[in-house]
C-alpha cells in the first residue's frame, strides 16, 4: 500500500503503540536519528511531502521550516513545551500545533517531588559520601517536607499533578497561574503575585512556559526574594533561570540546593558554571522518561496527529493555536 500520509518523529524513537495508532491510518513513519538540526529538518521534509511532525525533544520549528513545507498540518508535541516552535509562523501557514494533553504529567510531578525529596534527605551526596567510607550518622540532620511550603510557579496540568502530591506528603501549597484566577482553590492558595509566592514558600518549583515574557524570570533579583534555606525545582526550560545567578546564590548559601532537570543548553557545554554548583542536583532532561510515560504521550500525539489528518475528533483541549483551525 502506498502511504498517503508521511509523519516524520524527530527522535530516535517512538513507542510501539504509538507507531500502531499511526499505521492504523496507513501513514509511512520516518524516525530522525542524527541531531536534528534545522537544516537536517529543511533536508528529511525536501525528500518526500510530509503531513505531520510528531516532535520529540525541542527541535526548532522556524517559520522558513514551516513555510518551507506546504504540506505540513500539523505539529503534535511528544509533551507539553513548544517553545521551540515558531507558533505565529505555523497559525499563518495553518498548521496545527498541539500538545499531548496530560500524558507526561505524572512522570514529571513524579520527577519534581523526586529531586525535592533527594535534595531535603542530601540522597546524591550521602549515597558518595558513604560508599567512600563516611558514617555521618551522628551529626546528619535532614529535612522534613511535611509541613513546608511549596510555591508552583505555573498552574497547568503539570503543577496540578505535584500540587496533589505535595498536598499528599503533607505540604501547603501556592501557586501563580499565567492569570489571575486560574488556581484551583481545592488545589492550592493562590499568590497574589511572584513576589509574594517567592516569599512564602520553603521551595519554589518551576512549571511556566519559557516564552518571551518568562525568559529569565528567575533572574538574581528573584532569587535574593526567595526564603534562606530555600530549595528551587526546574522540571519546566532551563531558559527561566539566570544559571549564573542561582550558581551564585548556591555558593552564598542563600539557597539550600536547586533541582535542575532543565538546563539553559542541553546538552550543557562540560564546563558550564552550574555544573559545578554545590548543593545542586542535575538530572539530563528525563522527567518525563518513564515507560509508561512515553507510551502514554507517543499515543497521544499519534492520535493528535490521525485526527487532524483524517479530520475528526480533533482534541480542541490540545490545540495551542485553535485560530488556525478557522478557515483562511
Ligand atoms: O518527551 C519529549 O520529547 C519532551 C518532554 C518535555 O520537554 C515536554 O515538553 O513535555
Amino acid at each position: 500500500m502506498t502511504a498517503s500520509f508521511r509523519v516524520l518523529v524527530t527522535g530516535d524513537s517512538l513507542a510501539p503503540a504509538a507507531v500502531n495508532v499511526l499505521s492504523e491510518i496507513g501513514a509511512d513513519v520516518v524516525l530522525m536519528h542524527d541531531a536534528v538540526t534545522p537544516e537536517r529538518l529543511a533536508h528529511e521534509m525536501a525528500r518526500a511531502p510530509t503531513q505531520a511532525i510528531l516532535m520529540r525533544g525541542n527541535p526548532v520549528f522556524s517559520a522558513a521550516t514551516i513555510a518551507g513545507n506546504p504540506h505540513l498540518r500539523v505539529i503534535a508535541k511528544h509533551g507539553a513545551g513548544v517553545d521551540s516552535v515558531d507558533i505565529d509562523a505555523a497559525t499563518a501557514s495553518r498548521v496545527l500545533v498541539m500538545v499531548a494533553g496530560d500524558a507526561n504529567a505524572p512522570a514529571v510531578a513524579e520527577h519534581t517531588i523526586a529531586l525535592i525529596l533527594a535534595l531535603g534527605r542530601d540522597v546524591v551526596s550521602l549515597n558518595t559520601r558513604t560508599r567512600t567510607g563516611a558514617w555521618d550518622r551522628a551529626t546528619y540532620r535532614g529535612r522534613e517536607i511535611r509541613g513546608r511550603t511549596i510555591g508552583l510557579v505555573g498552574f497547568g496540568r503539570i503543577a496540578r499533578h505535584v500540587a496533589r502530591t505535595a498536598a499528599a506528603l503533607g505540604m501547603s501549597v501556592v501557586a501563580l497561574g499565567r492569570s489571575k484566577g486560574r488556581v484551583d482553590p481545592a488545589l492550592a492558595r493562590e499568590a497574589a503575585d511572584l513576589g509574594e509566592l517567592l516569599a512564602v514558600s520553603d521551595i519554589v518549583s518551576l512549571h511556566a512556559p519559557l516564552t518571551d515574557a518568562t525568559r529569565g524570570m528567575i533572574d538574581a533579583g528573584r532569587l535574593n526574594a526567595m526564603k534562606p534555606g530555600s530549595l528551587l525545582i526546574n522540571t519546566a526550560r532551563g531558559a527561566l533561570v539566570d544559571e549564573d545567578a542561582l550558581c551564585a546564590a548556591l555558593r552564598s548559601g542563600h539557597l539550600a540546593g536547586a533541582g535542575l532537570d532543565t538546563l539553559a543548553e542541553e546538552p550543557p557545554a562540560q564546563d558550564r558554571p552550574i555544573l559545578q554548583a554545590p548543593n545542586l542536583i542535575v538530572t539530563p532532561h528525563i522527567a518525563a522518561q518513564t515507560g509508561a510515560s512515553i507510551t502514554r504521550t507517543g499515543v497521544e500525539a499519534a492520535r493528535n496527529i490521525v485526527a487532524v489528518l483524517t479530520r475528526r475528533d480533533i482534541d480542541r483541549a490540545n490545540v495551542v493555536n485553535p485560530v488556525a483551525l478557522d478557515p483562511p
